[in-house]
């Protein structure tokens, strides 16, 4: 089963790649020493763990029976028979552990089962992956190294962040240098490709492409980057020098076939990466004219990657690969489809409220790394950026060199906080990206899965906050389709966040130097004698006054608004309607009062509604229920569970009197919603199936 070799190369990390590291060195002098003894003793120690490898690979006699299925189907069939077979490889492997345990076993369980010594890579491509920090390679890597270099067509998903890239990378280098792809492909001044990789952002473009470089560099391969909001000049130099790898988004490269730029006609691989996200874009019409182009079908390989195979895109797998392709799926029927590495956290907050409450849960979630936000249109992403101290944004109505100085500027860490649309959503992988905020949640669970994958990667970990509108939006079918068991929490409450800048303030001060006492001596002990305040409490305000904090403020559990505080009613009997919830209020309170409440939503048990009331009202509204009878107010320290929209939807229908629309005319609450009311322009990319009726141009200004 494949979960077997993830937890084998998963877990590589810092203690045992030392031991790796050690255990090479080892290997190395026993060579340098020409102990034939050694050497032999190595080389049968390679095979079997050669034979072991193959064991956590996948087998070609079951992934024959698979190829003439839908991609989607032969996941079952074939766990099933994995399972078995892989149980037969376990006692197969054990009794080759004992064996080698009696020869010399002590030096078995140092090198990690995927260590790239064991694989078809050459010399220069290792030596630049060790250069680059990578001693083993990942599962996906692994089980599809040999599948891609014997020649076969494959479909890869493994979750985010565990090295699809490097996937095919480095099977589709070693193939033109040293494998079948070699003596085929064209070389010399003016050569057309040999490979194509098609990608949906120009970002990733950038990202895949700098990857070729860098490995190809130590091939001899080069690599051109074609994307759109980029001069063509410098492109079309390259493409007319020749080059050997094309990384590009579909506009572009089918702007340059358009031009007899680019002959794709001898093609030896061909590349789908987020292949879904590039589908439901619009693209499928330049993708099709695209990988069209090459003459012989038979000669080109098509590899196609994602964490995320949502189901139609198994027509596009039988369309573009060959029919005896092979499926490596690490995620499969397993429930949880997101990033294992990331807590998924979820927080109610009205959308007024999201500005005050983002550098909070920046201040307790992002472990002083950087974070992403997610909007879900490009203004709120400008305007969001433009309230959040030190924050950029990243969408696709920013021209590109901008994009391109913004991305450039996080990942080197010149600021911390970026927010953007979903253009930054898929593959992006940027070093110490901690924390990934979502204002909202997004239209559907591929969104979730790989915006929250943008932290958490290569085996790191990481936070995903999702920020929710519980009369708006539905989690729960989030949460059921991704397998996420998201932690409920109330937003981080401002005494809290103060608690931990105080620390923070207090490293402040004991690095500012002693001569500054004199100076302030005669002042401090003036304020000590005349504040009537002790020194503690003193030294406490200068604290907070270096946090940045001249008052502590409440922050409502519900809405996560400033100043509010969030209310439980209850009335003796169910509560089914926020009608008959406004209604009770009326039995206590003055018109205007009961209808200044925020957020009020039904709890799931039916018993009773929540609701913020400005703090400054709290008084008439504790005081005011000791004359109704039956009617309770609590002030509450957590949040019940609530209702969601399509729980009150089903039940009570959505048109009535006092249903969730916003009693006042959108003016304060929640009047940034899904409805659009603040005429934010929205994305509207998430169609659900790729719509090949829409054109490029239309396309291009979504994010
Ligand atoms: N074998 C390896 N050992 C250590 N690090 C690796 C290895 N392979 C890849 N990485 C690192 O893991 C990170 C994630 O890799 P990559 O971006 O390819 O993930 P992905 O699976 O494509 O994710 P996504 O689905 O989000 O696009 C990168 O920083 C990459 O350099």
């Amino acid at each position: 089963m494949p979960s077997l070799a993830i937890s084998g190369a998963v877990m590589s990390e810092s203690p045992k790649d030392k031991k790796e590291k050690k255990k090479l060195k080892n290997q190395a002098a026993m060579e340098t020493l020409g102990s034939e003894s050694a050497k032999s003793k190595k080389e049968s120690k390679l095979k079997k763990e050669n034979k072991k490898r193959k064991a956590l690979e996948i087998d070609d006699d079951e992934e024959r029976s698979e190829t003439s299925s839908e991609l989607g189907e032969p996941v079952n069939a074939k766990a099933k028979s994995v399972e078995a077979e892989s149980k037969k490889k376990k006692k197969k492997a054990k009794a080759e552990e004992e064996e080698e345990d009696v020869d010399g076993g002590e030096e078995k369980s140092e090198e990690h089962p995927n260590a790239i010594s064991k694989f078809r890579i050459s010399a220069p491509l290792k030596a630049k992956l060790k250069e680059k920090g990578i001693e083993s390679l990942f599962p996906i890597q692994a089980m599809t190294l040999d599948t891609i270099l014997d020649g076969s067509d494959l479909v890869g998903r493994a979750r985010t962040g565990q090295g699809k890239t490097l996937a095919f990378v480095l099977p589709i280098l070693e193939s033109l240098t040293n494998g079948p792809a070699k003596a085929s492909r064209k070389t010399g001044y003016g050569r057309s490709p040999s490979v194509l990789v098609l990608l949906p952002t120009r970002e990733l473009a950038t990202q895949v492409f700098a990857e070729f470089e860098v490995y190809g560099a130590a091939l001899g391969l080069t690599s051109c980057c074609l994307y759109g909001g980029s001069p063509y000049h410098s492109q079309e130099a390259k493409l007319k020098r020749g080059v050997d790898i094309i990384v590009g988004t579909p506009g572009r490269v089918k702007d340059h076939i358009e031009r007899n730029n680019l002959d794709l006609t001898s093609l030896k691989f061909r590349v789908l990466d987020e292949a879904d996200e590039m589908l439901r874009m619009g693209f499928v019409e330049d993708v099709e004219l695209i990988l069209g182009q090459v003459e012989d079908l038979s000669k080109v390989q098509t590899l196609l990657f994602s964490a995320t195979l949502p189901n139609w895109v198994k027509d596009i797998a039988t369309r573009f690969l060959k029919q005896n392709k092979k499926t490596v799926d690490l995620v499969g029927n397993e429930k949880m489809k997101a990033s294992t590495n990331v807590r998924h956290i979820v927080i109610p907050c009205s959308s007024t409220a999201r500005a005050q409450l983002i550098p909070d849960i920046i201040r307790c979630y992002s472990s002083g790394g950087c974070t992403i936000i997610f909007t879900e249109t490009k203004d709120s992403a400008s305007g969001l950026a433009g309230l959040l101290p030190g924050a950029r944004a990243l969408h696709g109505d920013i021209q590109q060199a901008q994009r391109e100085v913004t991305l450039k500027g996080f990942r080197s860490g010149k600021f911390t906080t970026l927010v953007a649309t979903n253009v930054a959503a898929r593959g992006l992988d940027i070093n110490d990206c901690q924390l990934i905020i979502q204002c909202e949640p997004p239209r559907d669970v591929e969104a979730y899965i790989h915006r929250s994958g943008r932290t958490g990667r290569a085996g790191n970990t990481g936070v995903a906050v999702m920020l929710f509108d519980p009369r708006k939006s539905n989690i729960s079918r989030i949460e059921r389709e991704s397998g996420v068991k998201f932690e409920h929490l109330s937003a981080p409450q401002p005494a809290d966040v103060a608690k931990a800048a105080g620390v923070e303030a207090v490293e402040t001060i004991n690095q500012i130097s002693d001569s500054v006492i004199p100076a302030f001596m005669t002042a401090a002990e003036e304020l000590l004698s005349t504040s009537g305040l002790s020194a503690v409490e003193l030294l406490a305000k200068a604290l907070a006054k270096a946090a940045g904090y001249s008052e502590i403020k409440s922050r409502s559990l519900l809405t996560s608004m400033e100043n509010y505080v969030t209310v439980l009613l209850e009335a003796g009997r169910p509560i089914y309607t926020p009608s008959y919830a406004y209604g009770v209020l009326r039995r206590f309170l003055p018109e205007e009062k009961a209808e200044s409440v925020k957020g009020l939503t039904l709890t799931a048990d039916g018993r009773g509604a929540v609701f913020d009331v400005a703090l400054e009202d709290l008084d008439t509204f504790l005081t005011g229920q000791e004359n109704a009878a039956d009617v309770s107010l609590e002030v509450l320290k957590a949040l019940p569970s609530l209702q969601e929209r399509d729980q009150s939807r089903g039940r009570f229908g959505s048109g009535g009197r006092g249903g969730f629309g916003d009693r006042n005319g959108g003016g304060g609450r929640f009047s940034f919603g899904r409805g659009g009311r603040s005429g934010d322009r929205r994305n509207d990319r998430f169609s659900g199936r790729p719509n090949s009726s829409r054109g490029r141009s239309n396309t291009s200004k979504k994010w």
